[in-house]
């Protein structure tokens, strides 16, 4: 039998090797007497009594406690209010990181998308400040000139940046945030951001699925097909430097959100949160 160590003051004259032997003495009066009326001495304000549970109204029992320990309750937050995140979603090209971003941003409150600069030509149906901020090369070179991104590649012969100052102001807002990156980009992000961020892998159900999704997209040209194609293949094998994976299943995009809601939920509830970098 483990004996808590508070009691080893209490058990004289009861020995240790009797209780060992007997651990229905553990209960004994002269082990639990002096333990709590130690705790007397040292809280208890007042020995006022505690009234019947069965009869008493609520607040007077609650005002009865309060007494018998010589304290009010605190009506506190037990738990600090969790501190905002960055939430890093990246994926093969066509797995549906753009539709499970904008789903999450109408379902959650609180939660800013932050929206990429890019040199690519606006597809149809794209907002400029919405999707992308699109600009020249010229324009995009002289932010990384100013170190105003947090991360920039050139993706399929076009530059992507992640603004730094869109993600200082929403943090300090209390937003957490979402970053959208593909998979080089997450690999440069991770060494950027460490374990500050949360890195969630999305995938489809399976190869052909994402090949299909590509292609009825209809976005892009043969050429570009293969390209992505090909890299998706390579880029399946990156899965193992994220926290999660997140299958996006052909018409199952709700359920995909539900699980990314799932994720930011447990980590907000982490003991120990992750430490923010900005
Ligand atoms: N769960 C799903 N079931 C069926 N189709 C889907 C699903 N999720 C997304 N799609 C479709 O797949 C296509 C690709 O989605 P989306 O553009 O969001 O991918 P992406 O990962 O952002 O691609 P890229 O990296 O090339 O920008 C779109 O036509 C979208 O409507």
């Amino acid at each position: 039998m483990i004996i808590p160590r508070f009691c080893f003051n209490y058990l004289n004259p009861i020995s240790l090797s009797k209780i060992r032997s007997n651990p229905l003495l553990f209960l004994h009066p002269l082990i639990t007497k002096p333990r709590f009326s130690s705790m007397t001495s040292s809280r208890r304000a007042t020995s006022a009594p505690i009234p019947a549970v069965e009869t008493a109204d609520r607040p007077e029992l609650y005002r009865a406690l309060e007494t018998s320990l010589g304290s009010k309750f605190s009506s506190e937050p037990l738990v600090p209010t969790p501190r905002p995140l960055v939430i890093v979603i990246s994926g093969p090209s066509g797995v549906g990181k753009d539709c499970l971003i904008k789903c999450l941003t109408q379902v959650r409150e609180n939660i800013h998308f932050v929206v990429t600069a890019t040199t690519r030509p606006m597809r149809a149906g794209e907002v400029n400040g919405k999707d992308y901020f699109f600009m020249s090369k010229q324009q995009f070179l002289q932010m990384i000139e100013n170190d105003e991104l947090l991360e920039y590649a050139l993706v399929y012969g076009d530059y992507k940046g992640i603004p730094k100052q869109q993600i200082r102001d929403y943090m300090a807002k209390g937003y957490d945030i979402v970053l959208r990156v593909d998979i080089q980009g997450a690999a440069t992000l991770k060494k950027i951001l460490g374990d500050s961020a949360v890195f969630v892998f999305l995938v489809a159900e399976s190869e052909s699925e994402l090949v299909m999704r590509l292609i009825n997209r209809k976005t892009e040209s043969k050429e570009s097909l293969l390209v992505r194609v090909a890299t998706a293949k390579e880029e399946l094998r990156q899965m193992k430097n994220f926290d999660y994976v997140v299958v996006n299943a052909e018409g199952k995009l709700e359920s995909c959100v539900k699980t990314v809601e799932s994720i930011i939920e447990a980590e907000k509830a982490k003991v120990l949160q992750r430490k923010p970098l900005f």
